[in-house]
This record gives structure tokens, C-alpha cells and sequence, in this order.
């Protein structure tokens, strides 16, 4: 079945997710907000800045009018940072049609209320159902048609299977899932873990260490997110130590890149700017540490990524206060 998709963000991975989709022979309108940049992509066909190489098919149609891209939409994909979702939603409130389904591609919490997108989605739009993709899936490879495999997470699995139908692919193959907790928690904090990855690359430490925060971050990561109400399980997956594990280790990674940089003395801000495309662990380090204190989880790396991002702590004195915390059993 063809179905007419809308596509808001035109930044690496909207634009992936736009040949992918007109590829499997839907109807794909792509929004940018920018006017000159949507002329400039719409001529090339490429977006030299965020997926460089990679040709658009011509059956994408590109927009820099959010009515126009939204209007006939059976399913709205969210393809903005996470930062930016509530703005953009209330911002066109009346353009969301209430039977459009939600497919957020967004990995991140919000600052100030620790939300996750599908809360932030059921404030705002309570009747459209939502599903979340996540996963391993670099817009870079995806974009080169190599083998990739995600998860669509929905508390509705009959909205989950559709996007599985729409989003599948020779090269995407989309799993399903219905602990929609554990799905966003994972995808969101392995940013975090993958920028203090990076911090380690940055700082000259090897294999080991990497092994070591992506190993102790997933737990940290799962201790959290049970807390919440999430299935442990869920963190084997491909939004667990899947995506954790590629995003620490890809040369792709917006994150790890960030941390690299951190590690050998740029400040957040620095290190950001110089990435050049959203950063979500920055942010999402500070929900997380608001939010493992909130519940009363341990999460020492969290911790100490906080006091690097927020308190001026230097990065060399994090790693040595994480060697020397008390001695522990390895599943506490
Ligand atoms: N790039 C990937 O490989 C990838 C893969 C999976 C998930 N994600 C997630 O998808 C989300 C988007 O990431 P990305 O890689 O496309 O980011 P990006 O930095 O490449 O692009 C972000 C795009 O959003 C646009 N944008 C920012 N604020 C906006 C607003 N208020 N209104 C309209 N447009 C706005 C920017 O202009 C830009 O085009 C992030 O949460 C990211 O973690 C990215
Ligand atoms: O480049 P990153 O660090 O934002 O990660 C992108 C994707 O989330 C990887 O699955």
C-alpha cells in the first residue's frame, strides 16, 4: 500500500528517510524550513551540507511551506531535533490532522519537563497515534543502501506494524516493539554515553575503556529506564546496546565526534558548533542527570559527563573518580 508521508526536518536523516520512502513507492513531501536551502535542494537534488553525494529522487517533493507539506498526510514524520518538536508542533497545532500517524525519528529528552517525544506528543496531540523508529542507522549508510535494522516502538502495535509495511525495505528491515519506555530511553541515552565514548577516544584511552562506559553505560542505561516502567529485555535490542554500540564506535557518529573533541579540551559549545549538525547527548545529559536523581537511580557516568558539560569539571579527574568509586557486584 502507497501512502502520502510528510517528512518535517530536512537535515541528515529526514533527507535518508525521504529516498527511502520514495523508494518504496510512497508519496514523500520533505519540509524545510528554510526557504533558500529547500530552492537550492530541490535544484541539485542533493543536501550538500548534511548528506553530501547522496541524490534525491526526483518523485521527493521538496517544500519550504509546512501547510502545503503536511496537507493529505496519513503519516507526519518528525525529523527535527528533540529540542525543537514542541515548538514545531505548537507552533502548527492546526495543521496536525488527527488521524495523521506520529513516526518521531527524533533521539532525545526534553530539558525542562524530561520528557520523552511520545509524552511530548500525547500533550500536545492526545488523539494521533505515535509510533517511535529507532536503532542502529547511520543516515550516511542508510542513505548508501547498506543492510541496516531498526525498531518501531508504538503502545499501539497495530500503528507499529504499519510503519514496519511502510518503512521496510531490501536494505531497512524494521522490527516492532511495544515497550515504547525502554525504546525511547535507550535511544536517547546512548547519545550521552556515546559523547563520554568519545571523551575517552579524545583523551588517548584504548579498547578497553571503550568496552568498559559502553558495557557500564548500558547498565546504567537499563537500571534508569526500569525504573520507569521499561522491560529490561528491551535493552538486548536494537534500541538498547544496538544503537549504543554503534554510536560509540562509528565514525559517523554526531555524538562520539562531540566527545572526541571535549576530550581534547573544547568546550560544549565549541565542540557543537564544530560538529555542525545536532549534538542531542549535550542536552540530553542534563535530563538524564535530572532525571536519575529524581528517581534515585546510581548513574555514575551520567554523573560525571554532567560535571565535564555543566560544572567545569575536567574530563582526566571524571575518569579517575569513576576508577575509584567504592568496589561493587558488577549486577548493582
Ligand atoms: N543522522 C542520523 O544518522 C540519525 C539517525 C537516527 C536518528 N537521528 C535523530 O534524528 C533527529 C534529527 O537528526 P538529524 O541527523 O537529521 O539532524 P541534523 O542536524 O542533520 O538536521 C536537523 C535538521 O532539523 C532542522 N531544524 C532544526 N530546528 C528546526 C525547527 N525548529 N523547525 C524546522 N526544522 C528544524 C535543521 O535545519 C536541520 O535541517 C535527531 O534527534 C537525531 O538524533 C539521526
Ligand atoms: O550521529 P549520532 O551520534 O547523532 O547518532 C545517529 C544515530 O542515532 C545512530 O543510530
Amino acid at each position: 500500500m502507497n501512502y502520502n508521508i510528510s517528512i518535517l526536518g530536512g537535515g541528515s536523516w529526514g533527507t535518508a528517510v525521504s529516498k527511502l520512502l520514495s523508494e518504496n513507492n510512497h508519496n514523500v513531501k520533505i519540509w524545510f524550513r528554510n526557504e533558500k536551502k529547500a530552492e537550492i535542494v530541490k535544484k541539485t537534488r542533493e543536501n550538500k551540507h548534511y548528506l553530501p553525494d547522496i541524490k534525491i529522487p526526483e518523485e521527493v517533493y521538496i517544500t519550504s511551506d509546512i501547510k502545503e507539506a503536511v496537507e493529505g498526510a496519513e503519516i507526519i514524520v518528525l525529523a527535527v531535533p528533540t529540542q525543537e518538536i514542541r515548538g514545531l508542533i505548537t507552533g502548527n497545532i492546526e495543521l496536525f490532522k488527527k488521524d495523521a500517524v506520529l513516526v518521531n525519528l527524533a533521539k532525545g529528552l526534553e530539558k525542562d519537563t524530561l520528557y520523552r517525544i511520545s509524552q511530548v506528543c500525547e500533550e500536545l496531540l492526545p488523539e494521533n497515534r505515535f509510533v517511535v523508529l529507532s536503532g542502529p542507522s547511520h543516515a550516511e549508510e542508510v542513505a548508501l543502501e547498506m543492510p541496516t535494522t531498526v525498531v518501531a516502538a508504538s503502545l499501539d502495535e497495530e500503528a507499529a506494524k504499519m510503519v514496519q509495511d511502510i518503512f521496510m525495505s531490501d536494505y531497512f528491515r524494521v522490527y516492532i516493539n511495544t515497550d515504547i519506555i525502554g525504546v525511547e530511553i535507550g535511544g536517547a541515552l546512548k547519545n550521552v554515553i556515546a559523547l563520554a565514548v568519545g571523551i575517552s577516544d579524545g583523551l588517548g584511552f584504548g579498547d578497553n575503556t571503550k568496552a568498559a562506559i559502553i558495557n557500564r553505560g548500558i547498565h546504567e542505561i537499563a537500571k534508569l529506564a526500569e525504573k520507569m516502567g521499561a522491560d529490561r529485555l528491551t535493552f538486548l535490542g536494537l534500541s538498547g546496546i544496538g544503537d549504543l554500540v554503534v554510536t560509540c564506535t562509528s565514525e559517523h557518529s554526531r555524538n562520539r565526534r562531540a566527545g572526541i573533541l571535549l576530550g581534547k579540551g573544547y568546550t560544549k559549545e565549541e565542540a557543537a558548533e564544530e560538529v555542525g549538525m545536532v549534538v542531542e547527548g549535550i542536552i540530553t545529559t542534563h535530563a538524564a542527570y535530572q532525571m536519575a536523581k529524581k528517581s534515585e537511580v546510581e548513574m555514575p557516568i551520567v554523573n560525571e559527563l554532567y560535571a565535564v558539560l555543566y560544572s567545569d569539571h575536567k574530563a582526566e579527574d571524571a575518569v579517575d573518580r569513576l576508577m575509584k568509586r567504592n568496589k561493587k557486584h558488577e549486577q548493582h
